[in-house]
């Protein structure tokens, strides 16, 4: 099982004592993380969506954290450039534009608990909230923002994987592979519900790509096929022989995957997508949620018997018996110290530094100091000492 644990924010899946091994009744609303490599479609896809629920009547509440995207074709309900400037922070950092983007992430997930509490506000009023993401996969594979973003999010509602392909980008096996590769290591980082989306099948149909996966030598034929039509041009050959082998690998990943081609373009494929959709969502209430709820309650055991020890140290210090019979200090003394600290833990949790705003739900917006977008040539951003960066 992934790390849910390591969540950096309050669990809202705990139980009372009273209802101790029953299992929480999770919020109407699915979420779904949609993540992809840069020019995959993913804001187009997110529009596609938004604007498909909205035909049906089921607006989504909607979750932007691209810092860098210029134009969104959709209205967010939470907008990550509303908290943190990116323009601003590759300059404080002196970082180009993809450490830019790594780091206004990290940044704003330090508020993700804001994030989380505005969400589950929402969460029995929509039946979906959508996560729209930079094109830097690498956020969710190695970095720690990535973990506190999923792990948040799946104690707290069904979540599920969403990953768009660029199917034509796709169609040479190395690529193909490259891109499996990607999704097999986000998958078992988050360990979450999973989803395949060959995305632009207006145009190139996603049929090859089922098949690649259900037949390993199909895969195999086709990189030969290529190889003998392209020569070195994907690689060299001994590259084949680790691409085949990687196939046979792989084929057990592919079983725990779903599926689906959609067009973000023409809206082909919507109804596929949220029968899987629903689909990973039963998925996470069968394997995905008590998994969960173990390690949650594993983690409220070990917290109340440090608490348990601490105070017994506590007494020991100020040589108080632990029956508290030839008590030194009194019980109440004892009471109020332990306050104490739970009163320095709320005010940690408090700590309310910086906003993250939930644009459906107020009107009087903070000023923000106006953002960067870019002046030079293609919309790039002029650095201080002259420098243009390209446009992200
Ligand atoms: N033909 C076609 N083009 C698409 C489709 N989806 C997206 N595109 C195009 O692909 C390009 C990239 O789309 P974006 O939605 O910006 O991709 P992205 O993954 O959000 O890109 P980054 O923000 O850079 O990570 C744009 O030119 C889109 O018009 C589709 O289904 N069909």
């Amino acid at each position: 099982m992934a790390t849910p644990a390591q969540a950096a924010t309050p669990t809202p899946t705990q139980t009372s004592p009273a209802d101790k091994g029953k299992q929480k009744e999770s919020p109407r609303a699915t979420a779904m993380i949609v993540i992809g490599m840069a020019g995959s479609g993913k804001t187009t896809f997110m529009q596609r969506v938004n604007s498909y629920l909205h035909s049906r009547e089921q607006p989504a509440y909607v979750l932007n954290l691209d810092p860098a995207v210029i134009h969104l074709p959709f209205d967010a309900n939470i907008d990550i450039r509303d908290t943190v400037d990116y323009a601003e922070v590759m300059k404080q950092y002196n970082l180009g534009p993809n450490g830019g983007i790594m780091t206004a992430l990290n940044l704003f997930t330090t508020k993700f608990d804001q994030v989380l509490s505005h969400v589950e506000n929402r969460a029995n009023e929509v039946d979906y909230v959508l996560l729209d993401t930079p094109g830097q996969i690498e956020i969710f594979t190695w970095s720690a923002s990535g973990s506190i973003i999923t792990d948040a999010l799946a104690s707290a509602l069904p979540t599920v994987v969403v990953y768009i392909i660029d199917t034509p980008r796709t169609t040479a096996p190395a690529t193909f592979m490259s891109n499996m590769l990607y999704a097999c290591s986000i998958l078992y980082k988050t360990r979450l519900p999973f989803l395949l989306v060959f995305n632009k099948t207006d145009v190139q149909p996603h049929d090859f790509a089922l098949d690649w996966m259900r037949d390993f030598e199909a895969f195999q034929e086709a990189l030969l096929e290529r190889r003998q039509t392209h020569g070195e041009e994907d690689g060299p050959a001994y590259m084949d022989s680790l691409m085949n082998s990687m196939s046979l690998v792989l084929d057990e990943f592919y079983k725990h995957l779903r599926a689906v081609g959609v067009s973000a373009m023409t809206g082909e494929g919507m109804e596929e997508l949220f029968d899987a959709v629903q689909e990973a969502r039963e998925e996470y209430e069968k394997d995905y949620k008590p998994e969960l709820e173990k390690i949650i309650a594993e983690r409220k055991r070990k917290e109340e018997a440090k608490k348990a020890d601490s105070i017994s140290r506590l007494m020991r210090d100020m040589k108080v018996s632990p029956s508290g019979q030839s008590a030194a200090v009194p019980q109440s003394a004892l009471d109020a110290a332990q306050q104490g600290a739970d009163e320095q833990d709320d005010e940690d949790e408090d700590d309310d530094d910086g906003e993250v705003i939930d644009r459906s739900a107020r009107t009087d917006y903070y000023q923000l100091p106006e953002r960067r977008r870019g002046t030079g040539p293609g919309g790039a951003v002029e650095g201080e000492d002259g420098t243009l960066w390209p446009a992200p």
